[in-house]
């Protein structure tokens, strides 16, 4: 090897776009260019515009566009792929620099930003010469000022080129930005922008203010440069989000950019990933945004620092079973063996229930009981104290959210007891009678040998949190006596003298819908100290009625609470209707603070969500089976190599309830001939292409195209269960109108290309259906009972 090739971050997105003839071809390049950079096939020759960049013939028609990036520890020459290009569109107009900011490599290429742009700012572009037609060359003057239009419009950005410097825009794109005059022209320039000016200009564009977009966006990406090392390009290429290309390469061109999360984090992933923290810390952000990558390759990381042992000190785990199954193949494919075999991956609830069989003598476990039928139990207990004041509902509420929810005891702690949030007052006397009947229900489950979710979450937390008192007292006592055995204390069996925290490390994703109970057991199971707990949450997509402070479980995360706003997933228009969903809602920040989602944003473009009206059911299902063909045909269109994709898996339908589901998967079977996979908590059950499922299902998961099917008023939020509680509970009424609102959100946020929202009768009040009348767009049809 005579010269060392990476391949910027950018310029391998691009190649995963590519025919695969060429993909082919560039390895072949690669591999030669590896071997003898100077060989003539090659053709390196240097562009004018920046010395440092050079382009070489991958075959007759692309051109690779490399930048020198020093020398090695070893010595070896290294090169950097910036782009891979059509030989018509190398321009001399190309550069390279380190940013300010983040100390990595960027490329700028002045023939992605828009003509209209350029023209604005007095640019015109130089084609390269083409070794073939090229005239002898000529030193070109870069860039060449053309005739300014005559009358020049309102800049879009409000700030200046202070401003953007500071915020970290590339240079050579300063002045460029601040001549774009609308948003079409902003969104080109942002298109082929490097990775911290797109997402500077994203920003601000979105309505962020220059403060906002340096507090979220450019602080967080920010790295200290070695004083000395702010121009070494090989310094810089250590921090470059790049692949090395070795005979690796070929597999991941091969892949697709499936792999890109494994290759790359972004900057802002990157450091909340390295980050070393002195307590518990918290990431969160929109939908799609990577939380729950930055989690896994937190829980590598913190593998690979281990010291040699066994057992497994790491526990990653999250709400839902289906998303533990999820969690856990992606991070096989991510860690060495040995070290994933030092993880414990366990969703919350089979968490809990190992904590209770461990401290339940054989047989005499309960048995888990769903909230329905525990309903139902309260009920007979009601009925049978022939109570009235309170439905069953309200007090199971109550129930859940004030007596487990504060872990109370006695009588004594619910006299005294914090209720906010709940919609009632409750008088001590009416208490003293809500006590004795929640101590009814209970005993009547107990007696039945049952507990709820809930209940069985509770317990284990308090057998957890008596097991961190009892390390802790051991460790207060031997450090009073200057170490030694406790040899006099009480209970100095070898299973207390071997007591220790389950866990070094916990890594929790989808952490905003864990119970206080949830959250006290894992504070119990890890020993407080540096990297204890990391927490991966959005509350946007809180979907059951479980609300906590951290700071009141003994979970601090002030000052370590960082915030993603790019999304990988969702496009900039599915993404701009989904966050109409929630917007004006109020949101936590799981502690006493409130999250937004300013500056979420995307770099990906599709067509603008569909809005569709249906007439009845019928109407409805017959629509969906012509889209969702419709969708098939687009995704199995050949490839320009030929190859066509597999659509099972691709495709979803998301409606309002496990009945819906059903009728559904029946009707596009049976009517329409489309076969259909029904998601369960064990995942999707059967082979059918087109996934179906309750929007509780679809937590954590994405599609290519997704649809929402009976998005109707009634049915988002189920009128039937939030209508009683508006006069009679109105906290309760809001919380359950804020939970159906986040589900729909959740749902929409599943999709990555394309989004289709129906509805018969009149649309969910939820839908951003008004706008879209306003902007005139969008919507077909306008519902029974217009908007
Ligand atoms: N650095 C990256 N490079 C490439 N793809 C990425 C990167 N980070 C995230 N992704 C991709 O973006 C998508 C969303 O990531 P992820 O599921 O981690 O987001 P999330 O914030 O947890 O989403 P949600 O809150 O909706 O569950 C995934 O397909 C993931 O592979």
């Amino acid at each position: 090897m005579t010269a060392r090739l990476s391949l910027y971050q950018k310029a391998e997105n691009e190649l995963y776009r590519m025919d695969s003839s060429v993909k082919t071809k560039f390895y072949d390049f690669c591999h030669q260019f590896r071997r003898d950079p100077d060989h003539p096939s090659l053709d390196l020759k240097p562009l004018k515009g920046d010395g440092r960049i050079f382009r070489a013939k991958i075959d007759r028609s692309y051109r690779a566009l490399l930048a020198r990036a020093g020398v090695g520890a070893d010595g070896v020459q290294q090169w950097l792929i910036v782009a891979v290009r059509h030989r018509k569109d190398v321009y001399e107009e190309l550069s390279v620099a380190i940013n300010r900011i983040t100390g990595e490599i960027e490329f700028v290429d002045l023939g992605v930003v828009g003509q209209s742009v350029l023209q604005r700012a007095g640019l015109k572009l130089t084609p390269a010469p083409d070794e073939q037609a090229a005239p002898a060359a000529e030193p070109t003057p870069a860039p060449v000022v053309a005739d300014r239009p005559p009358t020049p419009a309102e800049p879009l950005l409000v700030c200046t080129p202070e401003d953007l410097r500071r915020l970290g825009v590339a240079d050579a794109l300063i002045d460029l930005a601040l001549t774009v005059t609308t948003e079409e022209e902003l969104d080109q320039l942002i298109a082929g922008a490097p990775r911290l000016t797109a997402e500077v200009l994203t920003g601000l564009g979105s309505g962020m203010s220059v403060e906002e977009v340096e507090r979220e966006i450019t602080q967080p990406a920010s790295t200290e440069l070695e004083p000395g090392f702010e121009n070494d390009m090989a310094a810089a290429l250590t921090r470059t989000a790049v692949t090395t290309v070795d005979d690796d390469i070929r597999n991941i061109l091969a892949e697709g950019d499936f792999r890109a999360w494994k290759v790359y984090l972004h900057p802002t992933q990157r450091k909340i990933v390295e980050r070393n923290y002195s307590g518990p810390a918290r990431v969160s952000g929109g939908p799609g945004t990577g939380k729950t990558i930055v989690a896994l390759h937190r829980v590598a990381r913190l593998a690979a620092a281990l010291p040699p042992g066994h057992g497994k000190p790491i526990l990653l785990t999250t709400y839902t079973k289906n998303l533990t199954a999820d969690l856990r193949s992606r991070l096989t494919s991510l860690m060495d063996p040995a070290l994933l075999s030092r993880v414990d991956i366990k969703h919350i609830d089979q968490l809990a229930q190992s904590v209770l069989n461990e401290n339940s003598a054989p047989g005499s476990q309960r048995s888990l009981i769903t909230d329905d039928a525990a309903l139902d139990v309260l009920r007979e207990v009601l009925f049978e104290h022939d109570e009235h004041r309170w439905d069953a509902e309200f007090l199971f509420d109550e129930w859940e959210q004030i007596v487990l929810g504060q872990s109370l005891a006695t009588r004594q702690d619910y006299f005294k007891a914090r209720r906010a949030g709940m919609g009632r007052a409750l008088s001590r006397p009416e208490r003293a009678v809500i006590w004795k009947l929640l101590d009814q229900f209970t005993l009547r489950l107990n007696g039945l040998g049952r507990e709820t979710w809930a209940q069985a979450a509770e317990r284990a937390a308090r057998y957890e949190m008596e097991r961190a008192r009892k390390i802790q007292l051991r460790a207060e006592r031997k450090e009073d006596i200057g170490g030694g055995d406790l040899t006099h204390l009480d209970d100095n069996s070898s299973a207390m003298r071997y007591l220790r925290h389950r866990y070094r490390h916990i890594v929790v994703d989808e952490a905003q819908d864990l119970s206080p109970a949830h959250w006290k057991m894992l504070r119990a199971m890890v020993a407080p100290g540096s990297n204890d707990l990391f927490i991966a949450s959005d509350t946007h997509q809180r979907i059951y009625d479980r609300q906590v402070t951290l700071s009141t479980v003994g979970i601090n995360i002030r000052g370590r609470s960082s915030k993603l706003t790019l999304s990988y997933r969702t496009t900039q228009e599915i993404l701009d209707q989904a966050a109409k969903v929630v917007r004006g809602v109020t949101y936590d920040d799981l502690d006493d603070g409130t999250e937004t989602l300013n500056g979420y944003h995307s770099l990906l473009h599709g067509p603008a969500p569909e809005y569709v009206a249906c007439d009845d059911w019928t109407d409805e299902i017959t629509q969906l089976a012509e889209a969702l063909k419709r969708w098939r045909k687009e995704i199995m269109h050949p490839a320009e190599d030929g190859t066509v994709r597999d659509p099972s898996g691709t495709m979803a339908v998301c409606v309002a309830d496990g009945d819906m589901a059903g009728r559904v998967a029946a009707d596009l079977e049976l009517k329409h001939g489309i076969t259909t996979a029904t998601l369960t908590k064990d995942g999707p059950q059967g082979s059918g292409e087109v996934h179906i499922g309750t929007m509780h299902r679809f937590k954590g998961l994405e599609y290519q195209k997704l649809a929402i099917v009976g998005a109707s008023a009634g049915i988002l939020p189920r009128t039937a269960i939030v209508e009683k509680y508006e006069t009679s509970d109105p906290k309760r009424y809001e919380r359950e109108l804020k939970k159906s609102r986040n589900q729909l959100f959740v749902a929409a946020t599943r999709a990555r290309d394309a989004l289709r929202i129906s509805w018969h009768g009149r649309p969910s009040p939820f839908l951003p259906l008004q706008e879209q009348k306003d902007s005139g767009s969008g919507e077909q049809g306008d519902g029974e009972g217009g908007l």
